[in-house]
């Protein structure tokens, strides 16, 4: 939904090629991720530079309001697990982690737990999970919608056992179920059956944790998990940087023919983000990993690119526009389940770049972006962090580019504006630091 009463930002163009290094936070999925095990684990938890940001705080008010405890340490917060707590209301806001992680959680509470969020989170996908739910052994009432808001009734436990579900729509689906399924009596067994399943990486990553924390899961069929009974192992662990909100910024260098350095690049990562290293050298940049700072060099080249986001759909919003202001079409493919993300970011992004004069098709799965001279326009950003963030990419380098809604970006960046005028030298903010 386009809010037309939100003040336009000005999109600086830039001076002239950046040269900066860029200090990110902590990853959402990454944070989101360990908040949930930490709060289900055997004891307290440590978790050190997480983000916090909207999609963060949403899931600690969440956790809280279940029972556990969450203080602020020097790095990072401490979570103390607790009984979890029926009777109690959720936020979900627009956060996909949110509103897909935290119900499974909220099915071994001792009450109902009651869930809503944005007006726009009641449009996105939910029925699976709730679905699956019911079939595990939760009683859940949505009105017979499958969307939000709905009430997970908490009986203290949960039987657990097998389900088998579409999770094409989003990799959530998968993720949701496995986080909580060691406390279900029976563990829990997900087999996936439809269209491939999106965002391989983001699965990766909840498996990954689950063992990092002695939680079994056997992955080793195609399109099945299953994750055994068992404690959750209470770890003191830091958060890598969000790679995925690198792209803004790594895009700036492309753009401009500039610098920028990215501390903290983990050399082995399930972060989705880490593809970037390969398709911004497709796109003509110059790209390195040197202990552990990556740095992107633009060469003057911005190149098309011809890719299947399935595995790393939450790119695309940046990538697309850095593909609208290419030399060569680009294809961008495999992402048709973006249409239920924030908002329909494929039709987003064709109205937004359109507007500026660009040159963009919707295809059945993707978008067809052929370059076209581009102009001055307001870029609306739909509540979506990355279509403002694409809007302020394409200002680099198109005068007059004026972004609805900057705040937005306040979903996974607490100061995107901040972060964007520092990247400029701009501000206060040093981009050499
Ligand atoms: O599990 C996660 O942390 C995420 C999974 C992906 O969702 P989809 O599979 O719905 O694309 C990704 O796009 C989202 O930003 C974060
Ligand atoms: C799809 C995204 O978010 P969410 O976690 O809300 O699904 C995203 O951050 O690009």
């Amino acid at each position: 939904m386009t809010d037309t009463t939100a003040p336009l930002w000005p999109a600086p163009t830039a001076p002239g090629p950046v040269d900066a290094t860029v200090v990110l936070p902590g990853s959402k999925s990454l944070t989101n991720r360990a908040l949930v095990l930490a709060a289900l684990a055997d004891g307290p938890s440590l978790v050190r530079h997480p983000l916090l940001a909207r999609d963060t705080r949403l899931m600690i008010d969440a956790l809280r309001a279940l029972g556990a405890g969450i203080e602020p340490v020097d790095d990072g917060v401490r979570v103390t697990p607790a009984p979890v707590r029926g009777g109690v209301a959720i936020d979900t806001g627009l956060a996909g982690t949110v509103m897909r992680f935290v119900p499974p959680l909220a099915a071994l509470a001792d009450g109902d737990v009651r869930f809503d969020g944005d007006p726009q989170a009641r449009l996105r996908p939910m029925g699976t999970v709730l679905d699956a739910l019911r079939t595990l052994g939760v009683s859940i009432d949505d009105g017979g919608r499958g969307v939000l808001p709905f009430t997970v009734a908490g009986a203290g436990a949960v039987p657990g056992g097998e389900v088998t579900i579409d999770a094409s729509a989003s990799s959530q689906f998968v993720s949701g179920l496995l986080l909580s399924a060691p406390r279900y009596d029976k563990g829990v067994t997900v087999r996936h059956d439809g269209k491939p399943v999106p965002s391989q990486p983001h699965i990766d990553m909840t498996v990954a944790m689950l063992r990092e924390r002695g939680v079994e899961v056997d992955d080793a069929a195609a399109n099945t998990w299953r994750v055994e009974p068992g404690a959750v192992r209470a770890v003191d662990t830091v958060v890598e940087p969000d790679l995925s909100n690198a792209a803004p910024f790594l895009a700036a260098a492309v753009l401009t023919g500039g610098t920028v350095r990215v501390p903290r690049w983990p050399a082995a990562t399930t972060q989705p983000g880490a593809e970037l290293r390969d398709l911004l050298a497709r796109m003509g940049a110059d790209v390195s990993l040197d202990d552990g700072v990556l740095t992107v060099r633009g060469t003057g080249t911005v190149l098309g690119l011809d890719a299947d986001l399935h595995d790393v759909g939450e790119l695309t919003p940046v990538l697309a526009a850095l593909a609208a202001a290419a030399t060569t079409p680009s294809h961008l493919r495999g992402i048709a389940h973006l249409r239920g993300h924030e908002t329909d970011r494929l039709a987003a992004l064709a109205a937004e770049i359109n507007g500026l004069g660009g040159d963009v098709t919707e295809t059945a799965d993707g978008l067809d972006i052929r370059p076209a001279p581009l102009r001055a326009g307001v870029f609306h950003s739909y509540a979506d962090h990355r279509l403002a963030q694409a809007g302020a990419v394409l200002g680099l380098v198109v005068p007059g580019v004026q972004v609805e809604d900057i705040a937005t970006t306040s979903k996974t960046l607490a100061d995107f504006p901040g972060m964007w005028a520092a990247l400029l030298g701009r501000s206060g903010g040093d981009p050499d630091a």
